[in-house]
């Protein structure tokens, strides 16, 4: 993993859009090794069809414990370097919750919730998949930003497939933004809400994300979530 990432870019755009784009964390080879892991079944708890729950269309696969070292270390990495990030929009929006410093520390709060099933996934869609818009919570213990990998290239490996990030602020229709990801990039984004100024201050806006149909060949990502699952 690429470590000259500028968090304080990353700090800025997350204040400013709920979302941080970082090109080029993971090169074509950690990509390729991430892919080879989908059809290794020993590796996951659950594989989940998404038309069967009408969540869209394709399929993925959650990470059992213990994950794969790699996918280890970079969730520590980022939960340390998003924590403080986390811990500011807390105090924006005056809710009375503080990450701790330690993605270990997190883990042991998600088990206080009974929520012990590891979140991190890897997602593939062919042709006429799509992933509708949605927020990964998994309990009342979550960690607000999230990250995603894009392991396969759009206009080489596949077309269409666009992540689509959503703002509803309150009285208002839903802003839509669509954010084009190369091979290695990976995504910073806020899994429900960010910090929208007002001159009241600071309320809510809810974000949802999304990926559009893909128009043709398969493509793969890599889901971080940091908060365990019930
Ligand atoms: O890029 C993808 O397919 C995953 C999008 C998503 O829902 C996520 O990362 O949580
Ligand atoms: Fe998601």
């Amino acid at each position: 993993m690429d470590n000259n990432i500028s968090w304080k870019h990353v700090s800025r755009s997350l204040d400013e859009n709920g979302y941080a784009l970082l090109k080029g964390v993971l090169n074509e080879s950690t990509c390729k090794e991430f892919i080879a892991m989908y059809n290794n079944d020993t590796l996951y708890r659950s594989v989940i069809k998404m038309e069967r729950y009408r969540f869209g269309k394709g399929e993925y696969k959650y990470f059992n414990y213990p994950l794969p070292d790699a996918l280890s270390t970079m969730r520590e990495k980022f939960y340390h370097q998003l924590a403080p990030i986390a811990n500011g929009w807390m105090k924006m929006l005056s809710i009375d919750t503080e990450f701790p410093t330690k993605h270990h520390m997190l883990i042991d709060l998600c088990k206080t919730n009974q929520q012990m099933r590891p979140t991190p996934l890897i997602l593939r869609y062919e042709a006429g998949g799509y992933n509708t818009l949605h927020q990964d919570l998994y309990g009342e213990v979550y960690f607000p930003f999230q990250v995603v990998f894009a392991l396969t290239q759009a206009g080489k490996d596949y077309t269409g497939g666009e992540f689509v990030l959503t703002e509803q602020v309150p009285r208002a229709q839903s802003k839509a933004r669509v954010i084009s990801l190369d091979q290695g990039d990976a995504l910073i984004f806020t899994t429900n809400f960010r910090p929208a100024k007002s001159t009241r201050g600071y309320y809510r806006a809810t974000m949802k994300h999304g990926i559009s149909e893909v128009t043709g060949g398969v493509r793969y990502a890599l889901g971080l979530i940091f908060h365990d699952a019930t």
